[in-house]
């Protein structure tokens, strides 16, 4: 359902009658309608409740993209669903030939759905002409991994092109360009060649290009997945601000979690072509249901890392038990091993250790498997709590 139910006293004072778009919604059946001070989201009024709109810049409705190649069809984008709102940074993960780059490539017409419906503010974009599609890419622009400039001319005249065809007139293309190139931070290179430029710089160009015609959606294919992780910070920075400063609703296809979690709102996972998870990305991150999900937030939490280490450990170490110990500050320094080989009669192996130093002072873990009769172990564990050292059993036989 399109609309969301509010209690009627929610949003009375900060609404304006507007009379223009109530003849849009008459089509949709509404007693009366009403505005906030931006008129976005829009409002009406019917039996009892004030109903929101939800305003979406981009919308798939069972969206599907099928090849068919020598060796059969293949299904790149299966029965997609997703709604993107304006203004949000939105980004798709998904490993190697998940069908991300198909999707994005649904976005701006450059692919055609062989099922389903493209909305792109407002406007279907599935079954609209050629001539009508071009207007809607110059509102939906790209960059990508591998930048795509022109070779042959300068950034000036790289970020110029699109203005060109455009048919922006000589002397107002100036201006929008030095506004560019100051907005993506290139001051003093609009002479150079894209050959003279790092490759974070030749990414400046390719955005200030895409920037040029005042889009309202940016797409970005893998546009950091080129670039050192400095660069990819810079960069990412850019978006993020550029996404402030023009209220710009920017769609992300990557394979880092890194970048979904520095500058992204919401995230969905894609997995053979499907939207296999979808949510805000602080509920992901806190809490991922699919595996894959988990396999993607495990690449940046230290929590998910240690668990996917833990994980290996108790398959490579099934006998005995698997002990966790962490140390802080002095007892670091404690000579507790030794004095648990030489008090228990067990078979002790170090599985794994780490002890980091840092300003405040040092901690560390040390992971055990203690191999003998389970009192003798019992017993050990006993001994180990009495010297204040925290443990975890992490698996028995
Ligand atoms: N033009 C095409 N013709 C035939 N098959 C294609 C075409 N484009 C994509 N595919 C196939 O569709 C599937 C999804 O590819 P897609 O490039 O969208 O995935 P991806 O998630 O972007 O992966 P990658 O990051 O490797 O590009 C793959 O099996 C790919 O081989």
């Amino acid at each position: 359902m399109p609309y969301e139910a509010r209690q009627p006293s929610c949003y009375v004072h900060e609404m304006v009658p507007n009379h223009s778009r109530q003849l849009a919604l008459k089509n949709e059946r509404m007693d009366e309608c009403y505005f906030d001070n931006n008129l976005n989201p829009f409002c009406s009024f019917a039996e009892g409740f004030f109903y929101e709109r939800k305003i979406y810049m981009i919308s798939l409705k069972a969206v599907s993209k099928k090849f068919n190649t020598k060796q059969g069809q293949i299904v790149a984008v299966d029965g997609v669903n997703l709604d993107i709102k304006k203004g949000e940074i939105f980004g798709i993960i998904g490993y190697s030939g998940a069908g991300k780059s198909t999707l994005i490539r649904l976005l701006n017409g450059l692919e055609k759905p062989t099922g389903g419906k493209i909305i792109v503010n407002g406007q279907e974009i599935t079954s609209i002409s050629e001539a009508k599609l071009r207007q809607v890419r110059q509102k939906v622009s790209m960059i990508f991994q591998h930048f795509n400039l022109l070779w042959s001319r300068t950034v000036a005249e790289n970020i110029a092109f699109p203005l060109e065809i455009a048919g922006v007139p000589k002397d107002k293309r100036a201006d929008r360009v030095n506004e560019l190139i100051e907005l993506v931070g290139l001051e003093g290179r609009g002479d150079y060649y894209p050959s003279q430029l790092s490759g974070g710089q030749k990414q400046r160009v390719g955005i200030a290009r895409a920037l040029a015609n005042r889009p309202e959606v940016l797409l970005c294919d893998e546009a950091t997945s080129a670039l050192d992780p400095e660069t990819t910070d810079s960069i990412l920075d850019l978006l993020i601000s550029i996404n402030e400063k023009l209220g710009l609703t920017i769609v992300l296809i990557t394979h880092e979690m890194q970048v979904i979690q520095k500058i992204c709102n919401r995230v969905a996972v894609m997995e053979a072509g499907h939207v296999v998870e979808e949510g805000d990305v602080l509920e992901v991150f806190q809490n991922p249901k699919q595996p894959i999900t988990k396999r993607f937030v495990s690449q940046v939490s230290e929590k998910g890392q240690a668990e996917q280490t833990i994980q290996r450990l108790v398959e490579l170490y099934p006998n005995g038990k698997l002990i966790k110990l962490v140390f802080v500050g002095e007892q670091t320094e404690q000579p507790i091993l030794s004095k648990l080989i030489k008090q228990f009669d067990l078979e002790v192996n170090i599985v794994q250790g780490n002890i980091s130093h840092t300003k405040s002072g040092a901690f560390g873990t040390l992971i055990l498997q203690l191999e003998g009769n389970s009192s003798a172990i019992e017993d050990a564990i006993h001994f180990i709590h009495e010297q204040k050292v925290l443990t975890e059993v992490i698996s028995n036989d």
